[in-house]
């Protein structure tokens, strides 16, 4: 009801608003408007919450809403300074939190996570010529007066490099009123690249792709694609095309990376096809050029972005397409705070915004894989290499018959075959998905193995650093010399091997090769990684080490041979995906090599030669692994062909989360269409000192399981004290 007596001239609920906060709260709060201010839906401002102030997104008030006393409530503080969020990024965000049964303040923080004081670029400070002329005259002024003999403004720095003179040079001819000083506009987010730059020849598989996507764009319509060509095949090249048009158009473009350290050679090939860098969003981004970048994109001034899966959540004013490069890779998904997966989120943006949308993979993921053979996908072939090389086979490699001594990991054959790599001036790629020196340490003496005081897991012992490493919570301890459990000294032994060892046993069998051990945890982070994956691009290094880093993208032109340590290691547990993963994991690592002149050749040490994905692999028969697959998948009434959603109830007291999970087993609504298993202990079972519980919901493919959990949710007993319940709709892992 509106207060009678208001002094304003408005009806007081024109003076109502709901601003959505980014916070783990189910609904928006009211706030009342100033007077003389004016908001909409959309427009992001500051409010008063308790003693803080945060910046939060006016959102459509529910017609039912009622009515509330704005006198009551506390006023906006004020507007920020950006362009509204749009109808269709606030439809965006209100359907993830649906789908997702997650508070629509925290997928509003996905939005709006930058520094709000770095929001606003720095002006900068240019100078140009006045009439007057130096009185005292030097070689340096001279320089200075020629330079900027043609008028235009130039800021200092660029004024400094240009005359080649120092800036303090500059500093005395504006003192003397030679040079005026002008202030110049903040530098802008990024350059508008130029779609006509360096255009490549395409082979003809690669023009008829680009065609049809090109197409697509002036189309203006959503439409997903799946880019499906071998590794090497100038994927990146062919969806170019379509960025380019989109360009053409004045649209803007969002490219989508599974991992940052990809991004580098990214950019410089961008660079080299548009003339420019294209806008970077990802967490190694400073925070004020991500506020300089949210506002690009928002202004319309940013027309491509390339970035890691948050960047999915940027204020496109006008997006007109949608890449997701490595569509297959796990990284997409986001396993804490809101459970999404970025390349499934990116085809709803892509509709909502009418724009269409290009998966790129080389091993598609299966659902993207059942969407292609259905025809919801259009599949846009690339059979063949650019360079004409064969991709390469996978040869096995049985250890039970030619396994290494005891104590070490590359079989004699591998060995030989990578001297002989070494020898004809290729590089070789060792692929073993365990970072440090050893997974564990156990007492010769006791039988002990060190665990971690706080998950259930081993410690692994990281030999460059001296420690011993939890790879769940980051829990980290020097190694000890005597067993903490026994005390025999000197009685622990390392069991199994990390990268570091392998990098060991590479420099006592080929003492001469330059050997570099890639792993996304060493010193020096993302700088670090660009400098060493620049390295081997350049030759420098004759054997690379690594971990499932080195399996993403690359484009190493002198590799020649890769061999895999332990093929076997992602398939032992139950995890309906382990199949797909291995069999992605390794034709991409594999993919890695003979890209160039050389044809690639691979191995793969295996106890399970006779294994499907080992066959598939062997065999190069892709379509064969996929058909096998998905067979297995409509059998078993897993995803693409079921749904599910896991609930992870943990505690710090295992008793208490495991009623609280009996518990939400025993509430869930009755229906014939889902059925919920568990719970079950989780198969990490502690992780951070919680003690985890799995439930899984299962429906048919059509049923809409979000509706489902929200009412079950919705009926369930609360969480209290250190319990907590996560919801993952489509979990990708089962752990
Ligand atoms: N039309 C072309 N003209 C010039 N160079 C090309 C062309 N197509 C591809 N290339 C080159 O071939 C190499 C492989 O291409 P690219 O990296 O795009 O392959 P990809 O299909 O993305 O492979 P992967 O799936 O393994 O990452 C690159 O060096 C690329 O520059
Ligand atoms: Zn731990």
């Amino acid at each position: 009801m509106a207060a009678p007596d208001s002094p304003s001239l408005f009806p007081a609920q024109e003076r109502v608003v709901d601003v959505l906060l980014p916070v783990a709260v189910g609904s928006a709060y009211s706030y009342a408007v100033p007077q003389g201010m004016d908001v909409a839906p959309g427009d992001i401002v500051v409010v008063p919450l308790g003693t803080r102030r945060l910046l939060g997104c006016v959102w459509p008030r529910g017609e039912d809403a009622p009515a509330v006393d704005p006198a009551r409530l506390k006023l906006i503080h004020r507007r920020y300074d950006v362009p509204p969020l749009r109808p269709e990024m606030i439809a965006f965000l209100r359907w993830i939190a649906d789908y997702t049964v997650t508070p629509p303040g925290m997928v509003l923080r996905l939005a709006l996570r930058h520094d709000e004081s770095a929001g606003f670029g720095r002006e900068r400070t240019g100078v140009r010529l006045t009439d007057k002329r130096p009185e005292r005259a030097t070689v340096a002024r001279g320089r200075v007066l020629e330079a900027l003999a043609d008028g235009f403004v130039r800021a200092k720095a660029e004024a400094a490099r240009e005359a080649a003179v120092s800036p303090s040079v500059i500093d005395g001819l504006i003192d003397d009123g030679v040079l005026e000083t002008v202030v110049l506009p903040p530098e802008p987010a990024a350059e508008t690249p130029d779609p006509d730059h360096d255009t490549p020849e395409l082979l003809p598989a690669q023009r008829e792709a680009a065609d049809r996507l090109v197409a697509a764009v002036k189309t203006r319509a959503f439409a997903p694609h799946l880019i499906d060509g071998v590794t090497g095949s100038g994927k990146t090249e062919t969806y170019f095309e379509a960025v380019a048009e989109t360009i053409r158009q004045g649209r803007q473009t969002l490219i989508l990376m599974p991992e940052i350290a990809l991004t580098q050679a990214f950019l410089d090939r961008f660079a080299r096809r548009f003339g420019v860098r294209p806008a970077e969003w990802h967490s190694a981004v400073s925070s004020r050029r991500r506020g300089r970048i949210f506002k690009g994109v928002a202004s319309g001034e940013v027309s491509v972005v390339v970035g890691a899966r948050s960047a999915l959540f940027l204020p496109f004013t006008d997006l007109g397409l949608i890449i997701v490069d490595e569509e297959h890779d796990g990284a997409y998904k986001q396993e804490d705070g809101v459970h999404y997966h970025a390349r499934d989120m990116a085809v709803v943006r892509a509709r909502l915004e009418a724009a269409p949308i290009i998966l790129v993979s080389a091993t598609p993921s299966l659902e993207t894989e059942v969407n292609a053979r259905r025809g919801r996908y259009a599949r846009l072939h690339l059979p063949e290499r650019f360079a004409g090389t064969r991709v390469p086979r996978l040869e096995p490699i049985d250890l039970r018959k030619e396994g290494p001594p005891r104590g070490r990991w590359i079989a004699p054959r591998l060995a030989q075959e990578m001297e002989r790599t070494i020898e004809a001036g290729g590089q070789a790629l060792l692929f073993l998905n365990r970072r440090g020196y050893a997974p564990l340490t156990l007492c010769r003496a006791c039988g002990h193995r060190i665990r971690c005081p706080s998950c259930s897991s081993w410690l692994v012992e990281h030999r460059f650093r001296r420690r011993l490493e939890c790879h769940q919570c980051g829990y980290a301890t020097p190694v000890p010399s005597d067993c903490p459990n026994c005390h025999e000294p000197n009685a622990l032994i390392p069991c199994g091997p990390g990268v570091e060892r392998l990098h060991e046993e590479v420099a006592a069998l080929l003492p001469q090769a330059r050997t570099q051990v890639l792993s996304s945890d060493l010193a020096g982070g993302v700088e670090r990684l660009r400098a060493e994956l620049k390295a081997i691009e350049d030759g420098e290094v004759d054997v690379i080490v690594g971990t499932q880093l080195v399996a993403k993208g690359h484009n190493f032109p002198g590799l020649a041979m890769v061999g895999v340590i332990d093929a076997d290691v992602g398939l032992g547990h139950g995890d309906p995906r382990a199949a797909e993963r291995t069999f992605q994991l390794l034709h991409q690592v594999a993919g890695r090599a003979g890209r160039h002149n050389v044809e690639g050749r691979a191995f793969l040490q295996t106890y399970m030669p006779e294994h499907p994905v080992m066959q598939a692999l062997v065999a190069g028969d892709r379509d064969a692994f996929y058909d096998r697959e998905i067979a297995i998948r409509e059998e078993a009434h897993l995803p693409p062909f079921a749904r599910f959603c896991a609930l992870i109830v943990s505690g710090t007291e295992a008793p208490a989360a495991h009623a609280h999970a009996r518990a939400l087993a025993a509430c869930s609504p009755f229906t014939d269409e889902v059925r919920v298993l568990g719970p079950a202990e989780a198969p990490l079972a502690l992780v951070r000192g919680r003690h985890r519980f799995r439930l899984l919901a299962r429906a048919e493919r059509g049923f809409d399981l979000s509706s489902y959990v929200r009412a079950w949710m919705a009926g369930a007993p609360r969480a209290t004290g250190s319990l907590r319940v996560e919801i993952d709709i489509d979990p990708q892992s089962f752990l």
